[in-house]
């Protein structure tokens, strides 16, 4: 089956690839080793501490000083920084300065109406493409923000790293660009259109999708005093055993946070970060879905936000926030788990899962460990384009020496 997808939006990349064939060759290329949990754990686990501990320096801070706090909003730049950090080795500085740095995040949530109508709209999408129409629309490097801003860094890096390996210069601990400029499709480096587009494609698709994902479990953990305070209690237990390293190791929570890394599931279960997957395409044999025949050349598509609410599946309760259902039976979790849209399935899952994986597990436990939170407003969980958000998440911090 091919993509319905986004053809007409930007330069060709894995998500514009609608082709399955090609798809599989340019993810051939771009996959690899350093998407696993290993090698993520082994190569930037220790930078992933330094803006971890960043980032509870400064939320102690706001917490001294008594400030409401837009969690929503810093956990997103949390992953924002992840991703440029991850993608040219330096992060951009959403975390140190408490702001949406070029508006990345900012201008992403404005382009999210537009971008989900094109990848689902095949007449809209031809539009588009009339040159002088797309243009009108789309980010473009001479762009002061957002993804224009983004595409020409972008450029601008690729060229620089280009010019100084070809120079002889080595680079012995490489970044995501490094990966996109070493792919190889058929024996080729990527074209230099492609090497541009991946790097720009990282961080498009795991910044706030990841601070989608934080956001979900902090905001029903701050709905929920009593699960909480479980959670918390579960922290300070394995603490209290000298189970855990400031900053907590991503291993450490696997192995001794049980309830966190359920909360983690739970969240994500009820409030998918990308909640409509792009629709697939029907190929030359027809396919039959639940004992119905579906002809060639048709569109379908899914809604995690559905998928996840299954009356049976997660019987009694689909719509509750309860975490303890992951940790009822193990037979029962891998069935949930196998039922997960959460990153997407199939050829086309996910390729950062297990970078979105880390940080969750790495970020939030040591949140808890840090802060009780009082909620402020709640906020709204916001669909644009399939793809979803929070808006004022709000709270306050309350340090857990003082509260103790
Ligand atoms: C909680 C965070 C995240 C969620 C919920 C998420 C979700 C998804 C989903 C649903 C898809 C489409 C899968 C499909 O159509 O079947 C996808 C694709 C993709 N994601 Fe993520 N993602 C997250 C984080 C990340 C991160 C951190 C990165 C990069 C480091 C990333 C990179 C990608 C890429 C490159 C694709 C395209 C894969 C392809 O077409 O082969 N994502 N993601």
């Amino acid at each position: 089956m091919s993509l319905y997808g986004t053809g007409a939006l930007g330069p060709p990349h894995l998500f514009t690839t609608l082709d399955s064939e090609e798809h599989k060759n340019l993810r051939k290329a771009l996959g690899g080793q350093q998407w696993t949990i290993g090698s993520l754990k082994n190569n930037w686990e220790p930078r992933i501490d330094d803006l971890v501990r960043l980032f509870i320096r400064k939320m102690t801070e706001r917490a001294q000083a008594n400030d409401t706090v837009l969690l929503s909003e810093r956990v997103a730049e949390f992953a924002a920084d992840i991703m440029t950090m991850i993608s040219f080795t330096e992060p951009w500085g959403f975390v140190k300065n408490s702001r949406d740095v070029y508006g990345i995040l900012g201008n992403w949530r404005k382009g999210l109406p537009l971008f989900g109508f094109a990848g689902r709209c095949n007449s809209f999408r031809k539009i588009l493409s009339i040159p002088g129409v797309g243009e009108r629309f789309l980010p473009k490097a001479t762009d002061k923000d957002g993804f224009g801003y983004l595409m020409n860094w972008a450029d601008k890096e690729v060229s620089r790293r280009e010019e100084k390996l070809g120079d002889g210069e080595t680079v012995n601990e490489p970044d995501f660009l490094q990966h996109c400029l070493d792919a190889r499709m058929d024996g080729e480096p990527l074209s230099p259109v492609q090497k541009r587009a991946h790097v720009t494609l990282l961080i498009q698709a795991g910044a706030d999708t990841t601070g989608t994902a934080l956001g979900a479990t902090l905001r029903f953990l701050a709905l929920d005093p009593d699960k909480m305070k479980r959670t918390w209690e579960e922290i300070e237990a394995a603490d209290r055993a000298g189970k855990l390293s400031t900053p907590i190791q991503y291993e450490e929570t696997r192995e001794n946070l049980p309830y966190m890394c359920a909360c983690i599931k739970e969240a994500t279960r009820l409030c998918p970060p990308a909640d409509n997957l792009f629709g697939r395409v029907v190929g030359k044999a027809g396919k039959v879905i639940d004992g119905h025949f579906l002809p060639p050349g048709t569109e379908i598509t899914t809604n995690a936000y559905v998928v996840h609410r299954d009356p049976v599946l997660y019987a009694p309760d689909p719509d509750a926030f309860r975490p303890e259902r992951w940790l009822e039976s193990k037979e029962k979790a891998a069935e949930m788990e196998l039922h997960s849209f959460v990153f997407g399935i199939g050829p086309r899952i996910c390729l950062g899962k297990d970078v979105a994986i880390i940080e969750l597990h790495k970020l939030l436990p040591e949140i808890i460990r840090h802060f009780d939170l009082q909620l402020v407003t709640p906020g709204r969980f916001v669909v644009a384009g399939g793809v979803a958000y929070f808006n004022d998440f709000n709270v306050k911090l309350i340090a857990r020496e003082e509260s103790a």
